[in-house]
């Protein structure tokens, strides 16, 4: 199948009904597509996975009864279709001629005339349709209830700042590997390549591209001169703080751009544990990439005692999984697919994870918590109480405001990625 209205559908209904993830359903999805068609494909399946809520009223007012069953794929074909119409400004007769070029190729003519009428009134009742979303935050902001509710009751000043950046379109950031060169000399490298970037000397290594880039365009991008991470991501590597010679542990570790980053700044010894091994072949790969070394160990960083060989650490960094409710602009797939309860189980694994590595740690060490999400339970309250639970955790500030009651360094989503950052050093 080619045409590209009907792969996103397809991969729409895998996403949203099926539970998959948008970074798996994709690739598949584009494999035999043109570098243009895969572009469309990625563009659609990421504008309807940002409007879904508002995308699902409309065609709620729209049909008589949602398209249910075997008919469930061509309800994910309307949205396409009404995406394209809303915010691509796709023209009405183009739209309307590709989404029913889709239903062909989807043996699926006989829906023709439904879709025809549903996008062709989309069109007539758009003002009206669109009011219809006025005093609904679900429908305003486009993010699942749960979330708003616990974002705004966390952040009741920036709530709504939050949410309307997580429906923009990511910028690209890369880490200037230190290992080849400053971060200055490759801004210039850049320039030579007609490559239009901005350097922001607070995030030492990174640089924020003017408009997305296929990497092989990059200098030196395939000698490992540089790599695609957002900003935020690289103050983990700079917070650790790592050493030559030192033994760290980097725990949660997969696909490893933090763990290259560490390498990048210090000739130190790493052990780089995952407990999935597909992800942990993608750390081999980076480092292969960038021309350095880590112990790469396939293990569960929540059950030391199967894979710990006794000797401590100077420096652990815990990246833990998390809600990736911080990258949400990057992987907007997320909303739909996390739960509310899935906080709380994240925050028990974290937890875990937190008690169970912490005697791996040398007295005198330093740990640096990490998450990419925005959710005091995975974050803040996270790590106050294990400062609370350990008397042989010193907080270690990491600007003016983190206390032992409220700790560590929140970054929101905006010119960089949403993060988090907690340090402790072991009494
Ligand atoms: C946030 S990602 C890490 C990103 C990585 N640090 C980087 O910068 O590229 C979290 C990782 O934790 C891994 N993970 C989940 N549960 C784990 C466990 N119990 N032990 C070790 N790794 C785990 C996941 O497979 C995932 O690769």
């Amino acid at each position: 199948m080619t045409n590209v209205r009907a792969l996103a559908a397809q991969t729409l209904f895998q996403v949203v009904d099926k539970g998959q993830s948008l970074n798996t359903q994709l690739p598949l999805a584009a494999k035999n597509l043109s570098p243009k068609d895969k572009a469309l494909l990625q563009q659609i399946c990421y504008g309807v996975l940002r409007y879904l809520p508002s995308l699902e009223n409309y065609c709620q007012q729209l049909l008589e009864k949602p398209l249910k069953g075997k008919n469930r794929v061509f309800q994910f074909l309307l949205y396409v279709g009404i995406y394209q119409l809303q915010h691509m400004r796709v023209p009405e007769h183009a739209a309307v001629a590709e989404t029913v070029n889709a239903l062909m190729q989807m043996r699926a003519g006989g829906l023709k005339g439904l879709v025809n009428a549903v996008l062709r009134n989309f069109q007539r009742q758009q003002d009206t349709l669109e009011e219809s979303s006025q005093g609904n935050d679900v429908l305003t902001f486009n993010h699942p209830g749960w979330f708003i509710k616990a974002v705004k009751e966390a952040y009741p000043e920036q709530w709504q700042d939050i949410l309307e950046q997580n429906q923009l379109q990511a910028p690209m950031w890369l880490r200037v590997n230190q290992h080849m060169g400053s971060t200055e000399e490759y801004l210039e490298a850049l320039d030579e390549a007609g490559i239009r970037a901005e350097y922001y000397p607070e995030y030492q290594d990174a640089i924020i591209l003017d408009k997305a880039c296929d990497v092989a365009k990059l200098p030196g991008f395939k000698q490992g001169a540089s790599s695609v991470q957002d900003a935020a991501a690289q103050l983990a590597a700079r917070l650790l703080e790592p050493q030559d010679d030192e033994l760290i542990l980097d725990a949660c570790a997969a696909p490893g751009g933090k763990t290259c980053h560490i390498l990048e700044l210090a000739k130190a010894n790493v052990d780089a544990l995952d407990a999935d091994s597909d992800r942990l072949l993608r750390v081999e790969q980076n480092l292969d990439r960038i021309g350095l070394e880590a112990n790469c160990i396939h293990a569960d960083a929540s059950q030391p005692d199967t894979w710990w060989n006794g000797q401590q650490y100077d420096r652990i960094l815990l990246d833990v999984p998390c809600s990736a409710t911080g990258v949400i602009r990057r992987h907007p797939d997320i909303k739909w697919l996390r739960r509310k309860t899935d906080i709380d189980d994240l925050a028990e694994l974290q937890g875990q994870i937190l008690k169970n590595i912490w005697p791996l740690l040398k007295s005198g060490g330093t740990l640096l918590y990490a998450t990419c999400s925005v959710l005091p339970k995975e974050n803040k309250q996270q790590v106050a109480q294990f400062l609370a639970d350990n008397s042989d955790a010193i907080h270690q500030p990491l600007h003016e405001s983190d206390t032992p009651e409220a700790p560590g360094l929140q970054l929101l989503p905006g010119l960089t990625d949403g993060f988090y950052y907690a340090k402790i050093i072991k009494k």
